[in-house]
């Protein structure tokens, strides 16, 4: 085996030696099966709760994994360590020109992989069908609000049209299930709750409301004023009835609501919630993440990243590879309990932000 460069040896958190279990297993029993790749930390929006107005300090393209090594990673997860979802993510996805080929890449390396993408839809209209011919399983587009005073408000930008025509273009090309996340900011979209669930109802989508998370490269976030999960089923409950659905939830970030008209038995779709603040969801956590630059963070909130990119650039020989499972399973073995300590309590006394934005570690 090689030695160990330099820069992965970056420390791990103190934790009781990993015993040899295959897998990604972390030291609280559980076993992270979706596993989220960030390609690219750049953005084309400045969404309030992720990026500041100026943007940041973009990524060197040479500290950035490229397609082989996104395509290597993928597969020694898949083929050693258990993966059974992917999921790319960014910054923004589609800003990087060669995701088209690192979707066909990974789909003919594993031809049932579901490989899910979430893009805040910009550009999407001249993308979606080389996605869906690429191998593509399904997407979520980001879209908070459907009022165009709201979306540049929230977003910094004037795009929302873009988005709406992506997010057709994507159900013209098949992707379904097409998921639409939301996050609402008190005063600004929170009244467009309901309007919102009513359009993505009414063409079959699925629409998930994320509670806003310390993750902002501004760190403006409070515990008071992001609204919550109870709040938004509130801003429902006056045009909707929400029941819960039945099917088992699988370590799922969203809980599933069944949405109907008030009093009427017709099932018009569902509506997820995604209440990381106020009723996490830790204790089933099922995620491993790769940032952009090949470095794993066991939690959303981890404040310890464990470089992988230095090992793979070290040598493509099967000891080099198992390197680089071995360091993935070390960091994910140092997984903290919840939100990145060890107990669920975002806004805590003891809850400290991770520097890095959401955009920066792909959400
Ligand atoms: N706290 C926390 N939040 C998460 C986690 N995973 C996802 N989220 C939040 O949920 C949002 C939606 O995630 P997506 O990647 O779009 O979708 P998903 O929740 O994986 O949903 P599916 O499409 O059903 O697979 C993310 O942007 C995060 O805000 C997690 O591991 N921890
Ligand atoms: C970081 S973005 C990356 C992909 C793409 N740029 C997009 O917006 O879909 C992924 C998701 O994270 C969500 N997100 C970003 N910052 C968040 C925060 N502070 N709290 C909760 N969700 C957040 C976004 O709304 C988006 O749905
Ligand atoms: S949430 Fe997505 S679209 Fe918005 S700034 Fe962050 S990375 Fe960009
Ligand atoms: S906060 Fe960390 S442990 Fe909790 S669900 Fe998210 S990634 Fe998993």
């Amino acid at each position: 085996m090689p030695a160990v460069p330099a820069a992965a040896s970056a420390s791990l958190p103190a934790a009781a030696p990993r015993p040899a279990l295959s897998g990604l297993v972390d030291q609280f029993g559980r076993v992270a099966s979706d596993m989220r790749l960030s390609l690219t930390d750049k953005c084309n929006l400045r969404c309030h709760y992720c990026m500041p107005e100026d943007g940041l300090e973009w990524l060197k393209k040479s500290k950035l994994l490229t397609a082989a090594e996104i395509v290597r990673l993928v597969g020694l997860g898949v083929e050693r360590l258990g993966v059974r979802e992917l999921r790319l993510t960014g910054g923004e996805p589609l800003v990087r020109a060669d995701l088209v080929d690192i979707i066909a890449a990974l789909r003919r390396n594993h031809p049932s992989l579901p490989i899910s993408l979430t893009t805040n839809g910009v550009g999407l209209a001249g993308k979606a069908q080389a996605l869906a011919e690429a191998g593509l399983t399904r997407l979520n587009v980001s879209m908070d609000t459907l009022h165009h005073d709201a979306f540049l408000q929230l977003t910094r930008r004037p795009f929302l049209d873009q988005v709406l025509a992506g997010i057709e273009a994507a159900d013209a090309a098949g992707l379904r299930p097409l998921k639409v996340n939301a996050v609402l900011m008190r005063g600004v979209n929170d009244g467009h709750a309901a309007g919102l669930l009513g359009w993505c109802l009414d063409r079959g989508y699925e629409l998930r409301f994320i509670e806003q998370m310390p993750l902002d490269a501004d760190h403006g976030w409070t515990r008071d004023g992001m609204i919550t999960a109870a709040e938004i089923r509130g801003l429902l409950g006056g045009t909707f009835e929400l029941a819960p659905d039945p099917r088992s939830r699988e370590g799922a970030p969203a809980e599933r609501f069944e949405v109907r008209h008030p009093g009427s038995p017709a099932l018009l779709g569902t509506v997820g919630i995604i209440a990381s603040v106020t009723e996490p969801f830790c204790a089933d956590c099922r995620r491993t993440r790769i940032t952009a630059e090949g470095k794993v963070m066991s939690c959303l909130f981890s404040r310890t990243e464990v470089d992988l990119l230095a090992l793979l650039r070290a040598g493509t020989s099967p000891d080099d590879d198992d390197a680089v499972a071995a360091r993935w399973q070390d960091a994910m073995w140092a997984k903290p309990k919840a939100h990145g300590m060890g107990h669920p309590g975002l806004g805590d006394a003891d809850f400290v932000q991770p520097d890095r934005s959401m955009s920066a570690i792909g959400g």
